[in-house]
């Protein structure tokens, strides 16, 4: 039986500044149901990160609502956690990887319960030999591995990633995937990701949600047709990957017809 953890209903964003009103989130409604992983895929500035922002209680919306688990959001939710593109911004350098992923949960949970988690949670992104390491001295997919560890020692509901794997290298980003694919099973996770890599969308998802460019409106649901464990090589080749890949990279393609070039004025 599926249960729907966040419902999104008619959320509307409008930046006010000097220069004048811009319309971003245009009415924009989906629901995630508890075990999906939903991927969210658009026009670069279309409003993916201001999406994240109003999930995450850090942006309060100027119209719609959003639900977790029953609960209207007014403000940062409990239940929820979020991984940054810039895993340089997001982790204290001079604190210890261990005291990094314990931070968010000081004065929440007891001192047995803090470490028992934080050890579990390196453990769960291979880096349990690295607590008393400073983040400094770790590579940048290390870095957010422990990024990911102290989104989990927090044991989220929901896991909100803006895309998390757009700064390290190909194949940093590939085992990246999979260990997320890995934690979300171990952690019984929901998650929802955005992300501008349409392979990734599809290799990692249950559901890929498209949106138009600004103002920002949801332009189609895919569901992903391909079951778990996934895998490298195998899943990229399955037929059905490859259909979807295809829809997801039209649909972005129409949101933003010619994209970079014609922005730029190339033939
Ligand atoms: N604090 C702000 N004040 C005013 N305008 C903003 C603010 N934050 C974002 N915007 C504008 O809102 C639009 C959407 O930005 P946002 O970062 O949400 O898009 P995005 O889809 O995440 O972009 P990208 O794909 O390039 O990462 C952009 O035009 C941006 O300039």
């Amino acid at each position: 039986m599926t249960t729907t953890l966040l419902e999104v209903d008619d959320l509307r964003h409008t930046y006010r500044t000097r220069q004048g009103d811009q319309t971003v989130l245009d009415g924009i409604n989906f629901d995630v149901q508890r075990g999906e992983f939903v991927s969210i895929v658009g026009p670069s500035g279309c409003g993916k990160t201001t999406l994240l922002r109003t999930l995450s209680g850090l942006l309060r919306p100027t119209g719609g609502t959003i639900t977790l688990s029953g609960n209207v959001i007014t403000g940062v939710p409990k239940g929820l956690a979020m991984v940054f593109q810039d895993y340089r911004a997001s982790l204290f350098p001079w604190r210890r990887v261990g005291a990094n992923v314990e931070f968010p949960l000081l004065g929440r949970v007891s001192k047995a319960e803090r470490r028992a988690r934080t050890l579990e949670s390196l453990s769960a992104v291979g880096l349990a030999d690295a607590a008393d390491k400073y983040a400094w001295q770790l590579s940048g997919g290390m870095q957010q591995r422990v990024a990911i560890a102290r989104a989990l020692a927090m044991r989220p509901e929901l896991l909100l990633m803006d895309e998390p794997f757009a700064s390290v290298d190909a194949q940093t980003r590939s085992d990246l995937e999979d260990l997320l694919l890995r934690v979300r099973e171990q952690f019984d996770m929901t998650i929802l990701f955005v992300t501008h890599d349409v392979d990734e969308s599809v290799y990692l998802s249950t559901r890929v949600l498209s949106l138009s460019k600004a103002p920002t409106v949801k332009t189609a649901d895919v569901p992903v047709p391909l079951t778990f464990p996934r895998d490298q090589i195998h899943t990229r080749e399955n037929p059905s990957f490859v259909e979807t890949r295809s829809e997801v990279a039209r649909l972005i393609r129409q949101a933003s017809p010619g994209g970079l070039a014609a922005a730029a004025g190339a033939h």
